[in-house]
C-alpha cells in the first residue's frame, strides 16, 4: 500500500483530475456538435472523451469514415492508459454476449465486432513500426443508453456511462510524451483524421452541468485506481520490431524462439499467447520449474487481462498430473521414495557393477535412468544398446550399457514393490492416455518456455496435445541455460521447426559487465541445442546500455565473508544512490521477475535475491539472514509480485526469473573440480557451470559475487 502522505495525496489529484473533467464538460459538448452530432446520446459520448483532451489525452476523430454518419464516428483515443479504437453504438434492443457472440436483443451482430477488429488492426500496423505491441491496443464498442462492462475475445462492451471511467481506470501504460508520439504517427498515417482538442488552459468555465454522462465520484474512483495501479512495464507496450514481428507471425507449424539469456525470449512468448488469445485461441503456456507458472501467469494478467482466462499458465507435472486426475487416472508420485527404491536397486544392481569403473556415484547413474532411459522413454535393452546419449559426456561400453539396464530394471521393480511413481512415469502415463485417448482440442497452441530442459518424453506429451496445426506449438528456450543432464534432439519427437521462429540476440536484461563476467565462465563450454551441438560456448550478444557493476567480494575466512554478505545486503537499504540506481525514464520497467522498484512504492530488497547452489547453503543463509533481521521469503513462495524481503532460491530455481541485485555467496565453490581425464568429472562441472551462468545471468544492476581466500 500507499504510505498515508502520498494516498492522500493521490486521492486529492484524482479528486481534482475528476472535477476538472465535470467542468470542461460543457466545451466538449459544444465541441461534439461541430462533428455532426446526429443523435444527443452520441453526442454525449463523444463530448465525455473530449474532456480527456483537457488532460493531455488524445482523441482522433474520422469525419470521412464511408459509410458512417458523423456521430457514429470511428475514433481513436490515446492516453497514458494506452491506445483505445472506438466504436459507438446507438442500438435500441440491448447489447449481449452470448457464448463468443455480440447479441442486439436476440440478433447476431458480430459483423460490428469484425469491423472494429479490422479498423483496430489497421490501428496495430500503423503503430507497429513504433514497436508498439498490439496488446496495448484496445478496440472499445460504446453502447448510448445501455449499462454494460464486458469483453468479447479482445474487444471491451461499454455503456456511455461506463466508458470513461473505465478508459480513466486503466493503469498507466504511456508516458506524455509517448502520448504525443502515438498520436502523431497515427496522424500521418490517417491524414482524415484530425485530432480537435479543449484548450489546455480552462477558460471562465461556468457551474459543472447536471446531465454529463459521468459523475465525479465515478471519475475520481477511477483516476485513483489508475494511480495506485503500478504502471505497465515497457515492455509489455512495446517490442523491438524484431520481437513484434515474432509475437504476430503466422506459422504453419511447431516453431522455436531461441537466443542467449536475457533477449527477451520470454517476453515475446507472452505477448505472442496474449495475440493469439485475444484472437480466440486457447493456449497452454508450460515451463518445467514450478514457481514460474505463478510468476508468468500474474505478469500475464497485467499485461491482458483481457485475455488472461483464456491461457493456462501451468508446471509440467502440474499439468500432467490434473491431466491424469481428469482421466480418472490415480499417480502416486513421490520423489523420496522413488529415490529410496533407487538406493535399494543401488545396493542389489549398481555398487558392485562395472558401472563404477566408468563413475562411482550412485547419482550420476539415476540421472541415466532420468534422463536418459525413462526419459527418453527406451522401451527394451535392444534400443537402449544404441540409443544416443546427448550431452551426457561419458562414453559407455555394451557391457557398461547392459549393467546400467539391469540397474533400471532393479529400480523398477523396487518402485513397483512400493507402489510408487517417479516423474517419469507420470508424464509416460500421462503421453500413454494423451496417445489412446486423444485430448480433444482443448488448446490452439502450447508455449513451452525453457524447452531445454525437457526430457524428450515431455517433449512426445507437449507435441501430442497440438500436433502439427498452424501456430501450435511453439519452443523457447536456450541450450546454454541447460541445468539438467542429458537432452534430446527435436528429430527424436519427429518434430520439424525448419524455417519458422527466430533467434533473439539483443539482451535487454543485465548491464554489459554483468552478461560478459557470466558468458565468461561458459564460454568454452560445448552445449546442446535441440538441433545439435554447439561446439563452444562464444556467442553473439548485443548489449543495450544501462549502468551497473559486478562486485567481487573476496575474505580470508567465512566468517568474515557473510559478514560482508550482510553488509552489502544492509547497503541497499541505506540512504543515497544504490548501484545502478537507474535513471526516472527506466524505472518500473521490469520483466519477467515481476514488478519491482518505484513501480510498487517497494524498497531495494523487493529488487533483490541471494542465490546458492545448493538447498544445504540456502538454509545457512536463511538462517543467517533471519537472525540478522534482514526479511526473506523464498522463491518457492514468490509469485512476482513485490515483496519487501530478499528471495532466497537455489540457482536452478532461479531459472527464467531477473532481479536488480544478485547475491552469489561462495559463488566459485558451485563448480566442483574435475579430476583430468574423467568424463563425468567434466559433465558435472559443465553443468554446475551452466548453473552458475543461470544464476549470475539473473542480476540487472548488480551481481555480487562472494568467496572465500584464506591467504588474501
Ligand atoms: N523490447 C524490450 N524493451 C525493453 N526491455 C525488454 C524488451 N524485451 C525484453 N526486455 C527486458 O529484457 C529482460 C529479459 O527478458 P526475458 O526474461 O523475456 O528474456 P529471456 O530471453 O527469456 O531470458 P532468460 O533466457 O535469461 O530467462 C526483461 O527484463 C524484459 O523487461
Amino acid at each position: 500500500m500507499v504510505a498515508g502522505g502520498s494516498a492522500r495525496a493521490s486521492a486529492r489529484l484524482a479528486r481534482e483530475h475528476a472535477v476538472e473533467l465535470l467542468r470542461r464538460y460543457r466545451e466538449a459538448y459544444r465541441l461534439a456538435g461541430r462533428y455532426e452530432a446526429a443523435a444527443e446520446a452520441e453526442r454525449k459520448v463523444a463530448a465525455s472523451l473530449f474532456t480527456l483532451t483537457a488532460r493531455g489525452w488524445r482523441l482522433l476523430v474520422d469525419r470521412h469514415w464511408p459509410g458512417t454518419r458523423v456521430a457514429n464516428v470511428d475514433m481513436i483515443l490515446v492516453g497514458p492508459g494506452g491506445v483505445f479504437v472506438i466504436d459507438v453504438k446507438t442500438w435500441r434492443p440491448a447489447p449481449s454476449v452470448s457464448g463468443e457472440h455480440l447479441m442486439a436483443g436476440t440478433e447476431c451482430r458480430d459483423g460490428e465486432v469484425a469491423k472494429t477488429l479490422a479498423m483496430t488492426g489497421a490501428a496495430e500496423r500503423v503503430l507497429a513500426s513504433l514497436g508498439m505491441s498490439p496488446i496495448a491496443l484496445r478496440p472499445v464498442m460504446i453502447f448510448t443508453g445501455h449499462r454494460l462492462d464486458t469483453a468479447l475475445g479482445r474487444v471491451r462492451l461499454l455503456g456511455d456511462r461506463e466508458a470513461l471511467p473505465a478508459l480513466l481506470a486503466e493503469p498507466a501504460r504511456l508516458t506524455a510524451p509517448m502520448v504525443k508520439v502515438v498520436a502523431a504517427q497515427l496522424e500521418e498515417a490517417y491524414p482524415a483524421y484530425e485530432t480537435p482538442a479543449l484548450p489546455a488552459v480552462e477558460p471562465d468555465v461556468p457551474a459543472p452541468p447536471a446531465d454529463a454522462l459521468f459523475d465525479v465520484a465515478e471519475v475520481e474512483d477511477a483516476v485513483l485506481r489508475s494511480v495506485l495501479a503500478a504502471p505497465i512495464e515497457r515492455w509489455m507496450t512495446f517490442l523491438h520490431p524484431e520481437q513484434a514481428a515474432m509475437a504476430r507471425r503466422d506459422w504453419n507449424g511447431p516453431a522455436r524462439i531461441s537466443g542467449p539469456a536475457g533477449t527477451g525470449k520470454t517476453v515475446v512468448g507472452l505477448h505472442r499467447a496474449a495475440y493469439l488469445a485475444e484472437r480466440g485461441g486457447r493456449l497452454l503456456y508450460v515451463t518445467f520449474a514450478r514457481n514460474l507458472p505463478r510468476v508468468q501467469g500474474h505478469l500475464f494478467q497485467r499485461m491482458s487481462p483481457g485475455a488472461a482466462g483464456r491461457v493456462e499458465f501451468s508446471s509440467l507435472y502440474g499439468w500432467a498430473r490434473a491431466f491424469l486426475a481428469e482421466r480418472g487416472l490415480a499417480s502416486s508420485l513421490s520423489a523420496e521414495r522413488a529415490e529410496t527404491a533407487f538406493s535399494l536397486a543401488w545396493l542389489r544392481a549398481g555398487k558392485d557393477s562395472s558401472l563404477t569403473d566408468v563413475e562411482p556415484s550412485p547419482a550420476y547413474w539415476k540421472e541415466e535412468i532420468d534422463y536418459v532411459i525413462k526419459g527418453r522413454g527406451v522401451a527394451s535393452i535392444e534400443e537402449y544398446r544404441t540409443v544416443p546419449r546427448h550431452g551426457r559426456r561419458t562414453a559407455l561400453r555394451p557391457g557398461q550399457r547392459e549393467a546400467a539396464w539391469l540397474l533400471y530394471e532393479e529400480y523398477e521393480l523396487a518402485r513397483a514393490e512400493r507402489g510408487v511413481h517417479d516423474f517419469n512415469d507420470v508424464l509416460a502415463m500421462a503421453l500413454a492416455e494423451a496417445r489412446a485417448r486423444p485430448v480433444p482440442p482443448r488448446y490452439t497452441t502450447v508455449i513451452v518456455d525453457e524447452v531445454q530442459d525437457l526430457t524428450l518424453i515431455a517433449m512426445k506429451l507437449l507435441y501430442a496435445l497440438v500436433g502439427d496445426v498452424p501456430n501450435g506449438l511453439l519452443l523457447i528456450g536456450d541450450g546454454q541455460q541447460a541445468v539438467y543432464p542429458g537432452g534430446f534432439r527435436l528429430a527424436d519427437a519427429e518434430i520439424m521447426v525448419r524455417g519458422r521462429g527466430g533467434v533473439l540476440r539483443t539482451n535487454y536484461r543485465n548491464a554489459a559487465p554483468i552478461i560478459t563476467a557470466a558468458l565468461e565462465v561458459i564460454s568454452a563450454d560445448p552445449y546442446d541445442d535441440l538441433e545439435g551441438t554447439r561446439p563452444d560456448g562464444h556467442r553473439e550478444v548485443d548489449t543495450t546500455y544501462h549502468d551497473g557493476r559486478v562486485v567481487r567480494a573476496v575474505a580470508p575466512d567465512a566468517t568474515e565473508h557473510d559478514r560482508l554478505l550482510v553488509e552489502a545486503l544492509r547497503g541497499l537499504t541505506a540512504p543515497g544512490p544504490r548501484p545502478g540506481d537507474e535513471p526516472p525514464g527506466r524505472r518500473g520497467e521490469h520483466g519477467p521477475a515481476g514488478e519491482h522498484g518505484a513501480a510498487g512504492g517497494h524498497g531495494p530488497l523487493a529488487d533483490a535475491a541471494l542465490l546458492c547452489p545448493t538447498l544445504r547453503r540456502l538454509e545457512h543463509y536463511h538462517r543467517m539472514l533471519t537472525r540478522a533481521g534482514v526479511p526473506v521469503v523464498r522463491l518457492e513462495s514468490y509469485d512476482g509480485r513485490p515483496v519487501e524481503a530478499v528471495k532466497l532460491g537455489t540457482y536452478r530455481r532461479a531459472k527464467g526469473l531477473e532481479f536488480k541485485y544478485v547475491f552469489l555467496p561462495h559463488h566459485d565453490t558451485a563448480v566442483p573440480g574435475a579430476r583430468a581425464g574423467n568424463a563425468a568429472d567434466g559433465e558435472r562441472s559443465e553443468i554446475a557451470r551452466r548453473q552458475l551462468f543461470v544464476a549470475m545471468s539473473r542480476a540487472r544492476d548488480l551481481l555480487w559475487l562472494g568467496s572465500v581466500r584464506p591467504h588474501c
